[in-house]
């Protein structure tokens, strides 16, 4: 398959309301860095030529993404998300599939600090490998599990030899991603990633070593780290 062949969309769900950041505006339009996290998010996965689309899930509801002014290099086109991240991935990759595109990239809107090397190293890898790609890291600190009773009362010591942490982008085949979500069902809440619907219908994606900076702004203050890595980027 030639490389000048690989034609990607890339999915971005950004219709989540962001409510454990506690703020009044979804975390995705919080201003870092000189734009919105989703401009960053989108920038980041536009830097691989491969990429020749760009799909945001968006809430149905939205009243910020107009305001927003995408200057990417191929078409960025809205769908609308669901109330699941699961139903707004599917949103973007039923878009996608329709308009012919046989690989997709989904990628958090909360994730602002990818990098262009993770992007090109986790597609290499998506459209090579026969069940996907995603960026992960190996879990390097001991992990703990909290008793059922106490939320910060330790329970055990879960062994962490061959656990990672998933990140995005995580890249597949459209048709197989589709299918696996169509048969699972985007309201099933074992589906928290891609990989996910792909590992349960049997699927083994490959794990893609990504950076410590390509956080997910989840929690206040995540917003600053995200800026601090961005303005590092920039350096
Ligand atoms: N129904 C949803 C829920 C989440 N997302 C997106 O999925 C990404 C990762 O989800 P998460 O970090 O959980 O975002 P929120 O759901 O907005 O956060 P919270 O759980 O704190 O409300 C985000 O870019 C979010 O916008 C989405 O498109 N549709
Ligand atoms: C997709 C993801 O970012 C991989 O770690 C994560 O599962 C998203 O979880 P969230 O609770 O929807 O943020």
């Amino acid at each position: 398959m030639m490389q000048n062949q690989i034609r990607i969309a890339a999915v971005i769900p950004a219709a989540g309301i962001g409510s454990r950041m506690g703020l009044t505006e979804p975390k995705q339009y919080l201003h870092i860095a000189g734009k919105t996290v989703l401009e960053h998010s989108v920038a980041a996965v536009a830097a691989d030529p491969r990429v020749e689309a760009i799909y945001i899930a968006v809430a149905a509801n939205d009243t910020w993404i107009k305001t927003l002014n995408f200057t990417e290099r191929c078409p960025v086109r809205l769908v609308v998300g669901g109330a699941s991240r699961a139903s707004s991935v599917y949103a973007g990759v039923s878009a996608a599939k329709t308009d012919g595109f046989a690989w997709v990239l989904v990628h958090d809107a909360a994730r602002p600090c990818l990098q262009s090397d993770e992007l090109k190293a986790v597609i290499d890898a998506g459209v090579t490998h026969e069940d996907g790609a995603i960026l992960a890291l190996p879990i390097a600190d001991t992990i703990k599990q909290a008793q059922a009773s106490g939320p910060q009362d330790i329970a055990q010591s879960i062994p962490r030899d061959r656990l990672w942490r998933a990140l995005t982008p995580q890249v597949f085949n459209t048709v197989q991603l589709s299918n696996a979500l169509t048969k699972l069902g985007v309201d099933n809440a074992a589906i928290t990633d891609e990989a996910s619907a792909i590992e349960l219908t049997g699927g083994h994606p490959k794990l893609v070593v990504g950076r410590q900076t390509n956080i997910k702004i989840t929690q206040p203050g995540d917003e600053q780290l995200a800026a601090s890595f961005i303005a590092l980027m920039k350096q």
